[in-house]
């Protein structure tokens, strides 16, 4: 993962023309990390909507469906919704998957309010936060899978969205 060019400086001490830069390699960072396209480069898009699943019945050993735009195993809510104690914590943010169990009792923000989120979607809670950059490149680390397209609900324009961050 790229690191950004000013470490942990406060934004206090950065220029107003850095500022801007910074701002722009955050979201750069979050868009690599979760897989979204970044909206003024369609070029490089890797937009999750529309894209298809693969069955991965290559090996007879695996079964789990694979997202081909992503390369992400596909996880439905339902499946999801099972991982939802202190030792077994999934939590889904802007339609990927994360397994945070191993981080519960790492989180900053402490693992109550990780667990409140236990099993479901936390991205309006994650957002509302305003985690720093390095909870976001911190996300990479336990990110697992991606729902199914149809159970997808970041997949619009509307205003809550990776690029908005
Ligand atoms: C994998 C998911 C998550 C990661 C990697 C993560 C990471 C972090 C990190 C590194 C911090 C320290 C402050 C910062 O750097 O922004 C933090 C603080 C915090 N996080 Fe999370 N977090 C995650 C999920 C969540 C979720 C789902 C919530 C739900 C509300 C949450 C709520 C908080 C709160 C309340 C704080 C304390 C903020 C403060 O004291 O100002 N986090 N988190």
């Amino acid at each position: 993962m790229k690191d950004n060019n000013y470490g942990t400086a406060p934004l206090y001490l950065l220029q107003p023309s850095s500022i801007f830069t910074f701002a722009a390699q955050t979201l750069e960072l979050a868009t690599q990390t979760l897989g979204y396209r970044d909206t003024n480069n369609t070029s490089s898009s890797t937009s999750t909507t529309n894209s298809s699943f693969s069955d991965d019945d290559s090996t007879s050993t695996r079964h789990r469906k694979r997202d081909e735009q992503s390369g992400l195993d596909v996880y439905t809510l339902d499946e999801v919704a099972r991982h939802d104690t202190m030792n077994d914590c999934w939590i889904i943010l802007y339609d990927k998957v994360f397994d945070v169990t191993k981080f519960l009792l790492d989180h900053p923000g402490g693992e109550d309010v990780m667990l409140e989120h236990a099993g479901r979607d936390a991205t309006i809670a994650f957002r509302g936060v305003g985690h720093s950059l390095p909870a976001l490149q911190a996300l990479d680390t336990y990110l697992m899978g991606i729902l199914p397209p149809e159970e997808r609900v970041f997949t619009g324009e509307g205003p809550c969205q990776w690029s908005t961050l």
